[in-house]
Formats: structure tokens, C-alpha cells, sequence
């Protein structure tokens, strides 16, 4: 009994092949529960999408559906596997890492970029787009920000989204971590600079003008969109999809579809109702950003 609680626990833990005394030998090498993600969610019929609210990259709309670069892009992708529907499993955007190694879904599709420091920990799909950065300011920039070197400079006050890569773009061009203050969300931010908490907001130009889009009445701008640069190197912010580190069948298949997308022109006709253009296009590969020198 007890090694046959043993078998299965290691069956649920999908890492071993081991024989005991009295039982067939169980192959364990493969994904556990049986098969790979993707035949699973084939038999499932759904895949459990990890998303941060962030508009326009993945949220919930007004009429409670979830939508946006990334949901969009998933929706056809993950149809043309043979997984109809998506499971949408809120998370705030410095947890989806975690969230998705401890099983709450099966891929964070938040458009989150490609860096070398998260492809240790996760295997990302190839990118759907690259997004400049930008700032949100008071109307009129009165500091004259234009890059995250001027804002350290002036030693001003930056607010950035928990878990977010401008905080590292910040650090690495002299911003103190001080200065720096990681909100929620996209609101929040947007309200810290229109209390005058902090001189600026930074996440991606596109993610900027969407909250700014929805709040037409607050007396603020965002600066023009820019490629940060750190030890000289242009950090091009390029989002995609991120599965477990183990999961390279259904990225490969992913990477296919999405292939075929680029070449087709349907992933920008997905990608405009969210304010994407063709400069937000991108052939840049996973393999690429995630070797790419650290920010
Ligand atoms: C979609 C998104 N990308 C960047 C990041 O991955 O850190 C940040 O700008 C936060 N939001």
C-alpha cells in the first residue's frame, strides 16, 4: 500500500520512472496527469491564461469579457491547436511568474516582455511586439523628462507597476531606489502623479495613453515614446507568452501559429484595435532577447 501511495505520488510529480518490489515498472518521464500540456488541454478543451488587468495587453472590457493584445493573440493561437476556449485567472503583474509554478494556469499571456532574467525562470514564446517606453507627466512636462538618465538627474520621483521592467530600466540609469515607487496597477499610478506624489509614472507607451485614454479629464500627458537604453544597449520591451521551462512541445506549436500570423498580416490586424501599428511589429526571437545582455 505504501509504495503504491509512493507510485502515485511520484506519478503527480511526473519526474521519475522507478519499479518497486511487487508493482509494474510505471514510466513517470512524461508531463504529469498524462500526455503533454497540450494534449491535456486538447482533452480539456481550455487553457487557464494568467493576465494583470493591464490594458490594452490583456483585461476585463465592459462587458466582463477578457480581451487585448494578448488575449486576442491567444484566442486564435490556442483555436488553431485545438483549445477553443480561455480560462482568464487574474493575477497582479509581479506574481504571474509565480503564479503560473504553482499551477493557478497554464501560460501568462500578459504581454510580458522577454528578458534574460525571467527566461530563467520561464520559456517564453517568440514576441508579438515591441513597445517603447514613455512616461506619464503633468500636462506640459514641466520637468522635461524625456528618459529615465533626466529623471535621475533631477533626482525626481518615479512610480513603476510592481514587477515591471522599468524599475530595472530606472535603477540601471542612476534612478535611486528611493525614488522609486512600485504601484498596483495602471489607476494608481496614474493617480500618484496627478496628486503630485510622484513626478512621473513609467510602463509602456501604449499601456500609458490606454489609461490616460480612460481618465480624458486628468491634466496630465505622456511623454514622447522612447527605447530605453542601459550600458548603452536599446532595451526593446517585446512581449510574448510564457510557459513552464518543461513545456517546449506546445511553444514550438505556438510559435508555428503565431509564424504564421506575422507573415500573414493578421497578427497587426488583431493588434490595432489595441493601438499597435506596424512600428510595434517585430522579428526579433526569444532566443535572441533571452540572450541578450542584462538591463
Ligand atoms: C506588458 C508589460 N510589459 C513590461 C514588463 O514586462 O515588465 C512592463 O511595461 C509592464 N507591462
Amino acid at each position: 500500500m505504501a509504495s503504491r501511495r509512493l507510485l502515485l505520488h511520484a506519478a503527480a510529480a511526473g519526474a521519475l520512472s522507478l519499479a518497486l518490489p511487487g508493482c509494474t515498472r510505471v514510466d513517470l518521464s512524461a508531463e504529469p496527469n498524462g500526455g503533454s500540456l497540450l494534449d491535456r488541454l486538447r482533452r480539456k478543451g481550455e487553457v487557464r491564461i494568467g493576465f494583470a488587468n493591464e490594458a490594452p495587453y490583456s483585461f476585463i472590457n465592459s462587458e466582463a469579457e477578457l480581451t487585448g493584445e494578448a488575449a486576442e493573440v491567444a484566442k486564435v493561437v490556442f483555436s488553431r491547436l485545438g483549445v477553443p476556449n480561455l480560462v482568464p485567472i487574474p493575477s497582479e503583474f509581479g506574481s504571474l511568474i509565480a503564479g503560473l509554478k504553482v499551477g493557478l494556469f497554464d501560460v501568462i499571456g500578459a504581454g510580458m516582455s522577454i528578458l534574460p532574467k525571467r527566461c530563467e525562470q520561464v520559456l517564453f514564446t517568440n514576441p508579438d511586439f515591441v513597445a517603447p517606453a514613455a512616461f506619464l507627466v503633468p500636462k506640459g512636462n514641466p520637468k522635461g523628462i524625456r528618459t529615465f538618465a533626466e529623471v535621475a538627474q533631477q533626482n525626481l520621483r518615479l512610480g513603476v507597476l510592481i514587477g515591471a521592467t522599468e524599475k530595472d530600466y530606472a535603477i540601471a540609469n542612476g534612478v535611486p531606489e528611493n525614488r522609486i515607487t512600485a504601484y498596483q496597477n495602471q489607476p494608481s499610478g496614474l493617480e500618484a502623479v496627478n496628486t503630485g506624489r510622484e513626478d512621473a509614472f513609467s510602463l509602456t507607451s501604449i499601456s500609458l495613453r490606454d489609461i490616460l485614454a480612460k481618465n480624458p479629464g486628468a491634466p496630465l500627458e505622456v511623454t514622447t515614446p522612447f527605447v530605453p537604453e542601459v550600458d548603452g544597449r536599446p532595451q526593446f520591451t517585446s512581449g510574448g507568452f510564457a510557459f513552464l521551462p518543461d513545456q517546449a512541445n506546445i511553444v514550438a506549436a505556438f510559435n508555428e501559429e503565431l509564424a504564421k500570423l506575422k507573415k500573414s498580416g493578421e497578427l497587426l490586424r488583431i493588434l490595432r484595435p489595441f493601438g499597435f501599428t506596424e512600428a510595434e511589429m517585430t522579428d526579433l526571437t526569444a532566443r535572441e532577447l533571452c540572450a541578450a545582455p542584462e538591463a
